[in-house]
């Protein structure tokens, strides 16, 4: 088959390019935004074609002038050498024709909120060891790894940690796992840092070995506040399973506005900490003209959001499957000198059976995971009495479809918020607020 000419129109939420010919839409691994290639088609479906990059034939004209390489990135970030403005473009677009399309919404435009920072935001991370030793990140969709190299990204507190690590790792000979035998020591190493310059790592091994030196040195580094490990034997599983405190603060803490958040090693805290923090404060915009008597709070973490929003209303209900985010937050309530929320600790679809849903001053406000809400919530919220939802989505796909069900039950949609909270990716968040009159 001859190959063809594409010029890349989009990226789509897997960071594929996106191109149009002859009415077929296409995709196309590792094209950059705005570049014609020479392709060749690799399967072809009834509504698109999968297709493979030979090379670029026109370079990207939003292209910036970069010296960043792949091993400074620590991670996939399909758009960092994009101009910002083209970026912003992007994503604004995304979740313009997403809700358009699926929801069946005519926006021209939405609220954006640009990043304040493209580098030096994230304050996770999570890296791999490879066999030599070397820290390294996954390549997308592969366990090939990419070796790295002063991360650009990532809080300088990170940065830190991560070569005060990699010494470590040389100075006692520490390898990496193999994920085609099985074999070898180190799973993941995930860092993690806060505002107050706190730092954790968690080690994930693959089997037990006697690191007791290895400890010593590192704890005596002084770069860590907080340092845990975990066992996982399972075969390419590189989960935290059971963790073991092995010296330092069991938590580390971190601010949002005038709360603090204790963080411990499993729970989940945004990592681009000034961008969500923006979201949340939208949000209690909008809590704050609607003045409900109650929030339910649903999919809530480690109630970043009910603590934020606590002065907002009389009761905020906050429900979150996991427990130990939900440990975490009750502390984090305390913490606080908060006394008006109450948790529940079972899945949200569950939870919703059981919520008082009668009264028109009860707003409803959901986070949920990519997969978005369950059906059920959507059920029980549209027969209910509530007239009045916020919704925060890392996914512009399931966040349309949900307001597409949302409608059925007379909800309108009347604000859109888009974040730049995981800047240089293909990654967006969105906030929403849908009323019924
Ligand atoms: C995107 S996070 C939002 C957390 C929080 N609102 C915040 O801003 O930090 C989604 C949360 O939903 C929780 N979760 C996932 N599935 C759930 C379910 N079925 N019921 C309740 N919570 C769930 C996850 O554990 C995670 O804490």
């Amino acid at each position: 088959m001859e190959n063809i000419l594409l010029e890349i129109i989009d990226i789509d939420d897997n960071g594929r390019g996106v191109a149009k010919l002859d009415g077929m839409i296409y995709f196309v691994e590792n094209a950059k935004y705005g570049e014609t290639i020479e392709a060749t088609i690799i399967k072809e479906k009834k509504s698109f074609i999968i297709a493979k990059k030979i090379k670029t034939v026109k370079k990207s004209p939003f292209l910036e002038n970069t010296s960043i390489t792949e091993k400074q990135l620590c991670g996939v970030y399909d758009l960092f050498d994009i101009e910002y403005s083209k970026q912003v473009e992007l994503k604004k677009n995304n979740i313009i024709n997403t809700i358009n399309r699926i929801a069946g919404e005519s926006l021209n435009d939405i609220n954006f909120f640009e990043a304040d920072n493209r580098y030096g935001y994230r304050n996770k991370i999570e890296l791999k060891v490879s066999l030599d030793g070397k820290l390294s990140s996954f390549n997308r969709n592969s366990y090939d790894l990419v070796n790295i190299e002063n991360c650009v990204m990532t809080t300088s507190e990170i940065s830190d940690v991560i070569k005060k690590l990699q010494d470590l790792i040389f100075e006692y000979n520490l390898k990496g796992y193999d994920s085609s035998t099985g074999e070898g020591l180190i799973k993941n190493v995930i860092i993690r840092s806060t505002s107050f310059g706190e730092t954790m790592v968690i080690f994930v091994l693959n089997k037990e070995y006697n690191l007791k030196n290895f400890y010593i040195a590192l704890e005596s580094s002084n770069i860590l506040t907080s340092f845990y490990v975990s066992m996982n034997a399972q075969k390419n599983n590189y989960k935290i399973k059971d963790l073991v405190h092995v010296f330092g603060k069991k938590k580390i803490i971190e601010q949002l506005g005038e709360y603090k958040f204790n963080i411990s090693p499993k729970a989940f805290f945004q990592v681009n900490k000034n961008m969500s923090y923006k979201i949340y404060l939208e949000a209690q915009e909008y809590i704050k003209s609607l003045k409900p008597k109650t929030i339910v709070d649903l999919y809530s973490g480690v109630s970043t959001t009910s603590i934020i929003l606590s002065k907002n209303a009389e009761k905020i209900i906050s429900v979150e499957i996991n427990k130990d985010a939900v440990k975490d937050a009750r502390e984090n309530a305390k913490l606080n000198n908060i006394e008006n929320i109450e948790w529940m600790d079972i899945p949200a679809e569950v939870a919703i059976d059981e919520i008082e849903l009668d009264d028109e001053k009860t707003v409803a406000l959901f986070d949920p995971p990519r997969k978005g809400l369950d059906k059920n919530i959507i059920k029980k919220i549209g027969e209910s009495k509530i007239n009045n939802l916020i919704y925060i989505s890392c996914n512009p796909s399931t966040l349309a479809r949900d307001i597409k069900l949302f409608k059925e039950y007379g909800f309108r949609l009347l604000e859109v918020t888009g974040i730049d909270q995981f800047v240089n990716t293909v990654e967006i968040e969105a906030l929403i607020l849908l009323a019924r009159s």
